[in-house]
């Protein structure tokens, strides 16, 4: 076990920024992913603490221990690639026990450490095939065995699931953490599937243009998004603009006003973030919520898709805005005409304001 330090880490391809002053500090034991969308940094991230790239400018420290400036295979750390990795001309065993080969490890005690490994990520019965008898999931068993077999300080993961069908990647992921928490090693996960972000981990880091947005457990990321960019990359959310004048803030919803209490003074343009399943659909014109702890969007139906274990509603509101809606299969919504008129529900509580702006951050 482990802990990471990454300070005032830069890294330049050119003239391009890839990362730009990450600062990062990763408790011993912890699952830590870098979630972000193609090009945001996370991979060159990961690859720069491999030791696989340089830095342009700052620090990383494992344990208190400068590494920066060591060759990867003095690092400590190990790595589980997308594309498996695996020697195709070496069996399963001979796979997994080739990095304590090169460690000169005695050749018993590299027999007891594969084994126990191969136990650990269910290979057992497996042993002596060649990779190209395995499945894909069996491939990256191997690939992951390969990497907790020298037992590094730091597990560095790169999308390890995305080349498998989403079935068995569901099912690997599970078996993935709990391998994680028995063998309570650090590790540092990439990713661009959400899902798989906040099912997997401690600290899920969320990047866009080389810098950390976000870095929090993945029910604050999800609920307490800091700014409007991981509101959006982060599940989905409608946004609609707040109108301002004087002091009042508003939805404009036709030719009705929704006043809104904006937690703090801001003078700058705002947004308010809604949330699909926040947002109950009821069918019909029934004038503004009476309620005062909800507001009701007057809208049109335009779109319903029953899609198994939920139902989508999309809705346009007579400024323009398409908002979605998700829900429990409900009958009565399922039968909407579409033209029709709806209203969307939503608890005033769940409302979440941010700046205008694509990286704007919360205010409320
Ligand atoms: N060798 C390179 N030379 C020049 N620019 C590069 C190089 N590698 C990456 N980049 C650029 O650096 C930025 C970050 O790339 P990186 O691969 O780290 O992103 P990523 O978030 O991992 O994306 P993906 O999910 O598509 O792999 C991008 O703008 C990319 O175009």
């Amino acid at each position: 076990m482990a802990s990471v330090e990454i300070s005032g880490l830069r890294k330049l391809y050119g003239s391009v920024v890839a990362l730009s002053d990450i600062n990062v500090s990763i408790p011993s034991g912890t699952f830590y992913t870098l979630l972000g969308p193609s090009g945001c940094g996370k991979t060159t991230l990961l690859r720069t603490i491999a030791g696989f790239h340089s830095q342009s400018a700052g620090d990383i420290s494992v344990d208190g221990r400068s590494i920066g400036h060591l060759p990867a295979h003095q690092r400590d750390v190990a790595m589980v690639f997308q594309d498996y990795a695996v020697f195709p001309h070496l069996s399963v065993r001979d796979n997994i026990a080739f990095g304590l080969k090169q460690r000169r490890i005695e050749a018993n005690e590299i027999r007891q450490r594969v084994d126990q490994v191969m136990e650990v990520v269910q290979l057992g019965k497996f042993a002596g095939r060649m990779p190209h008898e395995l499945s894909g999931g069996q491939q990256q068993r191997v690939g992951l065995a390969r990497a907790i077999v020298v037992r590094p300080k730091v597990l560095l993961m790169d999308e390890p699931l995305s080349n498998l069908d989403a079935k068995l990647r569901v099912d690997l992921r599970a078996e993935l953490r709990r391998i994680q928490q028995d063998l309570g090693v650090t590790t540092i996960y990439v990713t661009h599937d959400q899902e798989e972000a906040l099912a997997l981990s401690d600290v899920v880091c969320v990047m866009e243009g080389g810098v950390i947005q976000q870095a929090a457990s993945p029910l604050d990321v999800y609920l307490r998004p800091a700014n409007r960019f991981v509101a959006s990359f982060v599940g989905s959310n409608n946004f609609i603009d707040v109108e301002r004048s004087g002091a009042e803030a508003a939805l404009k919803c036709g030719s009705e006003q929704i006043l809104l209490d904006l937690p703090n003074q801001h003078s700058g343009d705002v947004v308010c973030a809604i949330r699909p399943e926040d947002i109950t659909v009821i069918p019909g014109k029934q004038g503004s919520a009476t309620d005062q702890s909800e507001i009701s969007i007057p809208v049109r139906i335009k779109e319903v898709s029953f899609i198994g274990r939920e139902m989508e509603v999309f809705g346009t509101t007579e400024q323009g805005e398409i908002l979605k809606s998700v829900s429990r299969s409900d009958p009565s919504v399922i039968d909407l005409p579409l033209d029709s008129e709806a209203q969307f529900r939503i608890e005033r509580h769940n409302l979440s304001f941010f700046e205008k702006e694509a990286l704007g951050g919360r205010i409320g």
